[in-house]
């Protein structure tokens, strides 16, 4: 018999309490597997600790660790008629630091998506406090693109396989400097380590809601961005997924990154996963610190978690009240989140607290008077003590400051260790000065090509486009068949005109106006994580239907030009297009305003209830010496008109020959006549095709500002 009777396998993350991640890149995604051998013999246990090779995505750029610290936040907003201001985060503190994986937990409404919100920059207004990044006050800039914020809807284009989308992330993300090849060894090495390897060639629409979230992290992840928020990301996932899904930030936080991430209520299972928890209740700090410090901290304070509870649940349970009115006890105990309870670290001083009566403790609407004493305290003490366990890893962590030994803490100013986390964090930066990893005609260029992917993808739109004008115009054609040339059919042959002006109008218009609100929540998403700049999406997106729209019009156009027996001079038809296509890009562009500037329910209604005015302005129901004149001004932003003037002027204009007559009397076989009635004998096909332009540009400009602004309202 062998002196080992038993071995197990024991996974290395059931011993690791906290790796001490300092001074390490974050280059890891840190997977543990590393074994450890638990060999019984006779009674006495021998453990062996198998160090496996880590698993790392050695292609990824090298990146710093960062630590964040928040300091007496305040969020405000105003509401109601009256203004009334409502405090949703009330001076809460905290740190988070890199190489753990933090949860931010808490009732329902207490806050926590407002914090994450504010900790990754998506909201700034009303905010007061200060947040600060390895000691230093945060640059939002810089910040922004050491960060990602991977929100709770995975906001992913359903059209493109995972492949296909992690292209897109590296091309945009990564820059030209880095080859071809290493941006295919990036999207291989973490495919590979996210699991996703056998799915690359699944669309994104098809993937389960974890592999989606993991689609999520694995784009974010190319340029390896050191911190990485996550807004509930177990959020529609089994229990296994919610597992695998923990695992994974888990691992990314074991490679030095600091992951932070909202979550409602975990299972006992994943609660134990978090290094670090941090716990909101009525826009105040309960808990902070480590996961395993939090049954004993809260037993310190008479709330004994019953055995086989989940600790989670039993916090919440607290924050809710039903255990009774425990949120002020505990606010103060961990100093609105100024305390970091930690593992081998004692307790702040809690005996005051434990007599503390509910009269000494003021309304939970403000801060408790000895919290704001604190507060007081720390500030004369050294502005910004709270770093000292505000996560800077050149600083030294004190959770067990109280009242009196505040007054004697000195600050530890950083040492040349500072320094060199500045340089470091500068290093890890693509470019200090530019914003984006790519230049935004290239951002241009890959977001065009993206864009006419989808429309090759789907085709069903594309074929129910080229379908309805080819129709149509045979319809048309067929209606109005060789009236062109006819001058008994002069009215009839207005009629079609008009009728042009009015198809193309629409369904240019139509196809627009959904273009924004279906893209927006992905537009959110990409552009906050700096993917591109909002002006080379907005070109992409609004230049790459051109095309489309100008073919199906030329196929349109040429049907019933043709079949209506229209002028067959060159010169002719080339006006005629040129006003049909301006009408087209016209009516898109109003579609896109419609569509940036309001949300779809009331965009499909007003785009079509707003072209009323300019279809009855466009000088065919009413002549423009017929229209009072205080209206007049409508038929000058009417470009209907313009584009009625244009195809009339192309097709009556420029000395056209007499028309021919089958009839006693033609009152219009003069092409003149026409004209006249039309009150166009002065008109300019020049001032129209001009106005149209301008229009054209004024609306895409304006298009652009309305989508900016709804970007800016929706944070
Ligand atoms: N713009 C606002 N105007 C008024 N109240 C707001 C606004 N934004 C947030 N709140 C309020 O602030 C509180 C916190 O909201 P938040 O979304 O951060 O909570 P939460 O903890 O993430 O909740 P949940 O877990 O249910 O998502 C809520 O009571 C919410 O109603």
């Amino acid at each position: 018999m062998t002196a080992i009777d038993e071995a197990v396998v024991v996974p290395m993350d059931d011993l690791i309490v906290g790796d001490d991640w300092e001074g390490r890149d974050v280059n890891n995604v840190g997977v543990i597997n590393d074994v450890v051998s638990v060999a019984r013999k006779s009674g006495s246990v021998k453990v062996t600790i198998t160090p496996c090779q880590p698993k790392t995505l050695s292609h990824l750029p090298k990146r710093p660790p960062v630590d964040i610290a928040f300091s007496d936040l305040v969020y405000t907003v105003t509401e109601g008629n009256k203004n009334t201001a409502k405090n949703i985060l009330k001076s809460v503190s905290g740190r988070l630091k890199s190489g753990e994986l933090t949860a931010i937990m808490g009732p329902s409404g207490a806050g926590k998506s407002t914090l994450l919100n504010i900790l990754t920059g998506y909201k700034c207004s009303g905010v007061k406090g200060s947040i600060t990044i390895n000691g230093h006050e945060r640059n939002l800039s810089q910040f922004r693109k050491l960060s990602c914020y991977i929100m709770q809807d995975n906001q992913l284009h359903a059209n493109l396989s995972v492949e296909e989308a992690m292209h897109v992330a590296t091309s945009l993300k990564l820059g030209s400097d880095i080859s071809k090849d290493s941006k295919y060894q990036v999207i291989q090495e973490i495919l590979e380590t996210l699991g996703l390897q056998e799915h690359r060639r699944t669309m994104t629409s098809n993937l389960s809601g974890g592999q989606k979230k993991r689609l999520s992290i694995a784009l974010e992840l190319v340029n390896n961005p050191p911190i990485m928020f996550f807004d509930e990301p177990t959020s529609g996932l089994d229990s296994s997924s919610c597992f695998q899904c923990i695992s994974l930030l888990k691992s990314l936080s074991r490679g030095g990154r600091t992951i932070i991430c909202t979550i409602h209520q975990p299972s006992a299972r994943l609660f134990e996963m978090f290094d670090h928890l941090y716990t909101l209740a009525e826009g105040q700090c309960v808990y902070q610190g480590s996961t395993k410090q939090l049954v004993p901290f809260l037993g310190t304070l008479g709330l004994e978690c019953p055995s086989y509870h989940n600790p989670a649940s039993y916090l919440i349970e607290v924050s809710c009240g039903e255990y009774g009115d425990n949120v002020r006890k505990l606010v103060t105990a961990i100093q609105n989140g100024k305390h970091d309870i930690q593992v081998g670290k004692p307790f702040p001083n809690l005996e005051n607290l434990n007599n503390v009566n509910q009269k000494d403790i003021i309304k939970s609407s403000n801060l408790s008077t000895n919290l704001i004493e604190i507060d007081k305290l720390s500030k004369s003490v050294e502005s910004d003590s709270l770093l000292q366990y505000g996560g800077n890893q050149f600083t030294k962590p004190d959770n067990s400051i109280n009242n009196s030994e505040l007054r004697s803490i000195k600050t530890e100013k950083y040492n040349n260790g500072d320094e060199a986390s500045d340089a470091l964090l500068k290093n890890g930066l693509p470019s200090s000065q530019q914003r984006y990893a790519t230049s935004e005609l290239a951002q241009f260029w890959i977001v065009f090509k993206r864009t006419l992917l989808f429309s090759r993808r789907d085709w069903t739109l594309m074929y129910l486009r080229l379908f309805a004008h080819i129709l149509v115009g045979f319809l048309i054609g067929s209606l109005y068949y060789d009236i062109g040339n006819d001058g008994a059919k002069v009215l009839s042959n207005l009629g079609f005109l008009f009728f042009n002006m009015l198809f193309l109008m629409y369904t240019s218009m139509t196809i627009t106006i959904l273009s924004f609100p279906l893209e927006l929540p992905v537009l959110i998403k990409e552009n906050f994580n700096r993917w591109y700049s909002l002006r080379s999406y907005y070109l992409a997106i609004t230049l790459s239907d051109i095309p489309f729209q100008a073919i199906f019009c030329i196929m349109y156009v040429g049907i019933v030009y043709y079949m209506t027996s229209q002028p067959p001079e060159m010169f002719r038809f080339g006006m005629f297009l040129s006003a049909c296509l301006l009408i087209s890009f016209v009516a898109q562009s109003v579609g896109l305003v419609v569509g940036a500037a309001m949300n779809v329910q009331n965009g499909v209604f007003l785009a079509p209830v707003m072209s009323v005015p300019f279809l009855l302005f466009s000088g065919f129901f009413v002549s423009f010496d017929a229209i009072p004149i205080y209206l007049r001004w409508i038929t000058y932003l009417s470009y209907i008109r313009y584009g009625f003037e244009g195809t009339a002027l192309a097709t009556y204009g420029y000395d056209r020959a007499i028309l021919k007559c089958h009839q006693v009397y033609c009152h219009f076989k003069k092409p003149l006549t026409t004209l006249r009635e039309l009150d166009m004998t002065d008109a300019s096909f020049q001032l129209d095709i001009v106005a149209l332009i301008i229009i054209f540009f004024v609306l895409r400009i304006s298009a652009f500002v309305f989508l900016r602004w709804k970007l800016k309202s929706s944070r």
